[in-house]
């Protein structure tokens, strides 16, 4: 009687993959005391201020964590919600979606962790909680679409510093940006179209989060993927150029950052007698500070007082299903094809050690 030949008998455990999400991070509570603990830990990575750590340190103590702490605290406040922070309470929905659709997608054992670079949960926690699951490949995937060096370069330094405390490394990939994947541009291109079915204004303002000027002048790639990030969704609505721009806000400190500002090209649109805009700030995974207090706020207050009449400020995309989906499909692109087996053979290992024990390596 012939019959097929039996599967290969497979020993030890499957593979699990760990997907480490992150995102900037924000204080425990909008207090000064959590904001000092937040900015100081913050302003302190020698990625976000590249500027000598002795002058840095005198100016950090000695001015701005006295005042800014009070001032972004009452900041926060305007923003902060019953489940707290809106960048860590979308977090965990993000987290949580990715997690349920990755397992829908059935792309084997995979377990998705949140860890922010500052403040809680903390990367170092999140990589532990993932090591806890038993995963032995990871895949990080910093929530910055657009690349810098203050953030995603800053994120892989403090995966790099927990994992240089391990012992048994999981084989690595990371993610250093998704600015031009065609899944992501047409989810932020859906969700203008979709606000668009209502009413569509006259302009429409790309913006992204500054960087300092000198950053670009020194090779950071930033500047360049905003502008081809606007570009792809522009194309995509195709939408003619007189009607969109790029901007950045959030400028910190007395330094030159990359221009046009965004309130200063906002009060030149309404003074030159644009009446309606829609701002969109492709850079923010998810919605936070700087979107919902600087551009929902102060920007659209500034808009009206300029002459402005109509300001919308299409959110940032959250855990909307095409957002997670988008994340899904970058994800599954990378953690199909790894170079260790989809199994591990811990009886065979410890079958090796035992041997070599043996034989007197431990001698
Ligand atoms: C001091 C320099 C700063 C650089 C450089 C910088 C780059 C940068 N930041 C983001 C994303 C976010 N920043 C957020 C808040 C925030 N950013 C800075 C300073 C720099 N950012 C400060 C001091 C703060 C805290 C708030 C304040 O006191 O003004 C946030 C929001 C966090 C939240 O809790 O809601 C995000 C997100 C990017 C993408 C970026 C470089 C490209
Ligand atoms: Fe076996
Ligand atoms: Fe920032």
């Amino acid at each position: 009687m012939s019959h097929a030949p039996a599967a290969a008998h497979v020993h030890g455990r499957r593979s699990i993959t760990g997907i480490l999400l992150t995102n900037l991070g924000t204080p425990d509570a909008p207090t000064p005391a959590a904001l000092r603990r937040y900015l100081a830990e913050f302003l302190w990575d020698r990625r976000v201020v590249e500027l000598p750590r002795a002058l840095w340190w005198l100016i950090l103590h000695g001015i701005i964590l006295r005042t800014r702490p009070a001032r972004s605290a009452r900041k926060y406040a305007t923003v902060w919600t019953t489940e707290g922070s809106p960048l860590l309470a979308t977090g965990q929905r993000q987290r949580a979606a990715l997690q349920d659709l990755l397992h829908a997608r059935e792309l084997g054992s995979v377990e998705v962790a949140l860890g922010m670079r500052y403040g809680q949960p903390s990367i170092a926690t999140a990589l532990r909680e993932l090591r806890e699951a038993g995963c032995n490949r990871l895949l990080v995937l910093p929530l910055y679409p657009q690349y810098s060096a203050a953030t995603t370069a800053s994120t892989f330094d403090a995966v790099a510093a927990e994992l240089g405390r391990w012992r048994w490394l999981p084989e690595l990939r990371f993610i250093t940006h998704y600015h031009d994947d065609p899944h992501w541009v047409e989810a932020v291109a859906a969700s203008i179209r979709h606000a668009w079915q209502d009413a569509e204004p006259q302009r429409l303002l790309f913006s992204f989060h500054g960087l300092p000027e000198r950053n670009l002048l020194a090779g950071d790639p930033y500047f360049c993927e905003c502008h081809k990030s606007a570009r792809l969704i522009a194309e995509r609505l195709a939408l003619p150029d007189e009607r969109w721009a790029v901007a950045f806000q959030s400028r910190f400190g007395r330094a030159e950052w990359l221009k046009p500002y965004t309130s200063a090209t906002l009060q030149q649109w309404a003074q030159s007698g644009v009446k309606s805009v829609d701002v969109i700030c492709p850079g923010f995974a998810a919605d936070c500070l700087e979107t919902l207090e600087e551009i929902a706020i102060e920007n659209r207050d500034l808009f009206l007082a300029s002459g402005g009449e109509t300001f919308r400020y299409l959110p940032a995309l959250n855990a909307a299903p095409g957002h997670i989906a988008a994340l899904a499909t970058l994800v599954e692109r990378h953690i199909t094809g790894w170079s260790n087996p989809d199994t591990i053979d811990d009886e065979s290992l410890a079958a090796s050690r035992t041997r070599a024990l043996a034989l007197g390596a431990s001698d």
